[in-house]
C-alpha cells in the first residue's frame, strides 16, 4: 500500500492556515499556493539520489554531490494543479511539465477527461502528479491511470489537503503510488467537498467565482 506523508514543517502549516481562510483573496491564496507548493517540493525530493563529483574551488579540490538518476516531470492537474507547479518548478527548473485535464462532474463527482499532454520521454522520468485538493480521490486516479496508460511507472502524488476518503481511494486503487499532503482533513459533505477544506482549489485560484 502506497505510504501517506504529511508535510508538518511550520511554515507549510501557517501558510496553509491563510490559505483556507475565506477572507484570502485570490492574488494572496496564488501566492501562498505558489509557496506551499515550493516548500512541499523541498520535502517530497529528499529521496532524489545524489552522485559523487569532484570540483575545484579556488583553492583545492573539493568531492561533491550531484543529483543522479531519473529526470524529474511534474503533471499538473488542470486547472488547479497549474497553481502548485511554478513553486516547484523554482526549485528544480529543469523539471519538464505534462498537462492531464480534467473536470470533476458537479452531479455524479465522476472525473471527465478533456485533455493530455505530456512529455515525449516521460516514461523515462519520475513524475510528481499535482493537485492542491484530494477529495473523492476520483481525479487523482484517473490522472495517475492516464500515466500508467502512457507506460508511466514512478511516481508520486503531491496535494494541499486530502480528505481520508480520498487517500483511501488512492490506495486501493493504486497502491504503488505514494501520498504527500499538507493536511488531511476531517470528511467530505454530501457535495463532495472536503471538509474543513478551502473551498473551490481552481475558482479561489482563478479568481472565477
Ligand atoms: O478528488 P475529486 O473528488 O476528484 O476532487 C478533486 C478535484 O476537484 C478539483 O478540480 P475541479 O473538478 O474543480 O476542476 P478545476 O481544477 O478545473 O477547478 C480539484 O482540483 C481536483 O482535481
Ligand atoms: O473541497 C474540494 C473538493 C473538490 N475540489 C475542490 O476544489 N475542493
Ligand atoms: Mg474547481
Amino acid at each position: 500500500m502506497g505510504k501517506v506523508f504529511v508535510c508538518d514543517h511550520p511554515l507549510i502549516q501557517h501558510k496553509l492556515t491563510y490559505i483556507r481562510d475565506k477572507e484570502t483573496k485570490t492574488k494572496d491564496f496564488r501566492q501562498l499556493v505558489d509557496e506551499v507548493a515550493m516548500l512541499m517540493a523541498y520535502e517530497i525530493t529528499r529521496d532524489l539520489s545524489l552522485t559523487d563529483v569532484e570540483v575545484k574551488t579556488p583553492v583545492a579540490t573539493a568531492n561533491c554531490k550531484v543529483i543522479s538518476g531519473r529526470m524529474l516531470g511534474l503533471v499538473p492537474i488542470l486547472r488547479a494543479g497549474l497553481g502548485m507547479t511554478d513553486g516547484i518548478l523554482k526549485l528544480h527548473p529543469t523539471a519538464k511539465v505534462g498537462h492531464v485535464g480534467l473536470y470533476r462532474d458537479p452531479e455524479s463527482l465522476q472525473p471527465v477527461e478533456y485533455y493530455t499532454k505530456l512529455p515525449t520521454d516521460v516514461q523515462e522520468r519520475e513524475l510528481i502528479v499535482i493537485d492542491p485538493m484530494l477529495a473523492t480521490g476520483g481525479s487523482a486516479n484517473a490522472a495517475i491511470q492516464v500515466l500508467k496508460n502512457n507506460d508511466c511507472s514512478q511516481m508520486k502524488l503531491m496535494c494541499l489537503i486530502a480528505s481520508p476518503e480520498g487517500v483511501k481511494a488512492v490506495q486501493e486503487e493504486h497502491p504503488d503510488v505514494d501520498i504527500y499532503v499538507a493536511a488531511i482533513d476531517s470528511h467530505l459533505n454530501e457535495k463532495g467537498y472536503i471538509i474543513p477544506g478551502l473551498g473551490d482549489a481552481g475558482d479561489r485560484l482563478f479568481g472565477t467565482k
